[in-house]
């Protein structure tokens, strides 16, 4: 995956799956703000739509046409949007698309951040900005999503299903040691293993001993084990002892969501399904749904997407760009231009035009 090259310029090619709901809206508003941010840079991009989405799924009876994800492969990375509609299951849209994409893809590292920015404020009464920084990493390719299970005797009283986590060494291994090596980059070096090993015997003492065996290598981060019903109370009672935090495919999701909203709201927190190993282009989408209370409004919060627009950037290796992002997005809401989530009263456009304006800006100073 290396950018296409043209007359000395990169131009960095993007699949952009929008998709249902409010991911068109906060995928339009990051596109811009792209646009806006590669004019002021020295790279391009070149964006390719693609409408898979519950709309079309209905229509032709499969969210991926066939050669679809070979069509993906020939980008540098995917934006999307969100998965899921009152008209199909949520659990056929979610392993129509997303999980569609993200497990063949081998995008086994999902990565979180949450902070809280400037100008917002958190349900935290003791928390401001500064005082909650964390990373989120969860396993993306298996666990609770392992999608192994079944249901037999529909209907009867002796129904049964069941729903089978996996964890492979392989797979628990490498997330791991991912974790310890973005722990490393961090200035607080502090990593948090997240498990459940008191009550899940198996696939959970797996963890924390894999854990503690790829931990010998990173003498330099400091670790702690913590069960995940403690973590819950731990980021809502001491969120400044949380650095970088792992945990398997299902706990992440759930305190990923919580981290977003001890931040403030899930309209800001963004995400990285990434494939470390850069065989397969990565790929990044706001942390929340498809949100259809709001959708069609025009109300939604589009900084989750500029987030991980900036982290989308950083993975293609511009990093100064990914900075100015951050930093003129945190601006525009340290000046008060917040969606209603928030607590503000602008809407997604204006506060996508400020983030323009403001990069214009920032790039003359
Ligand atoms: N990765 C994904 O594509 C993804 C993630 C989560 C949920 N979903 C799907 O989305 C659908 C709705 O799920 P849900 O309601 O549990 O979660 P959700 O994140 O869509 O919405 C939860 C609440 O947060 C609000 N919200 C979400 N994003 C917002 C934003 N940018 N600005 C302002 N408010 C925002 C919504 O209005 C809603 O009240 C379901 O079909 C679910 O399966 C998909
Ligand atoms: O769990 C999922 O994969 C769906 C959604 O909740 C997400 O976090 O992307
Ligand atoms: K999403
Ligand atoms: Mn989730």
């Amino acid at each position: 995956m290396s950018p296409h090259a043209t007359n000395g310029t990169s131009t960095y090619s993007i699949a952009c799956i929008p998709a249902d709901g409010i991911g068109p809206e906060v995928i339009a508003a990051g596109v811009e703000v792209l646009k806006t941010l590669s004019e002021v840079s020295d790279f391009k991009f070149q964006f390719e739509d693609y409408d898979w989405s519950s709309e079309t799924y209905l229509k032709r009876g499969q969210y991926i046409p066939d050669g679809g994800l070979e069509s993906l492969k020939k980008h540098d990375a995917i934006l999307f949007g969100a998965v899921g509609a009152p008209s199909v299951p949520d659990h056929i849209s979610l392993w129509g698309l997303r999980l569609a994409i993200c497990q063949p893809l081998q995008q086994y590292a999902n990565v979180r951040p949450t902070k809280i920015l400037k100008g917002t404020q958190s349900p935290l009464r003791n928390a401001h900005t500064g005082d909650l920084d964390w990373v989120i990493i969860r396993e993306n390719s298996e666990g609770e999503y392992a999608g192994q299970g079944g249901r037999s005797h529909r209907g009867m009283p002796w129904e049964t299903s069941t729903e089978v986590s996996i964890f492979t060494r392989h797979c628990v291994e490498r997330l791991i040691r991912f974790a310890f090596e973005t722990a490393q980059k961090r200035p607080k070096k502090h990593l948090t293993v997240v498990t459940k090993s008191n009550a899940q015997r198996n696939g959970m003492v797996m963890w924390d001993e894999i854990a503690q065996e790829v931990g010998k290598h990173f003498p330099d981060v400091t670790v702690k084990k913590m069960l995940v019903d403690a973590m819950t109370c731990e980021m809502v009672l001491k969120p400044n002892t949380l650095d970088t935090i792992v945990a398997t495919n299902l706990h992440a999701d759930i305190l990923s969501d919580l981290a977003a909203a001890l931040a403030g709201s899930i309209g800001i927190a963004p995400t990285s399904n990434l494939d470390p190993t850069r065989e397969n282009p990565s790929m990044f989408e706001p942390i929340h749904g498809s949100a259809f209370d709001i959708a069609g409004k025009g109300v939604a919060n589009p900084v989750g997407t500029f987030w991980t627009c900036a982290e989308m950037v950083r993975w293609l290796g511009q990093e100064a760009a990914a900075d100015r992002l951050i930093s003129c997005m945190e601006t525009v809401c340290g000046n008060g231009v917040l969606t209603r989530d928030l607590g503000g009263s602008a809407n997604t456009k204006e506060v996508t035009d400020a983030v323009c304006a403001e990069i214009k800006k920032q790039s003359k100073s």
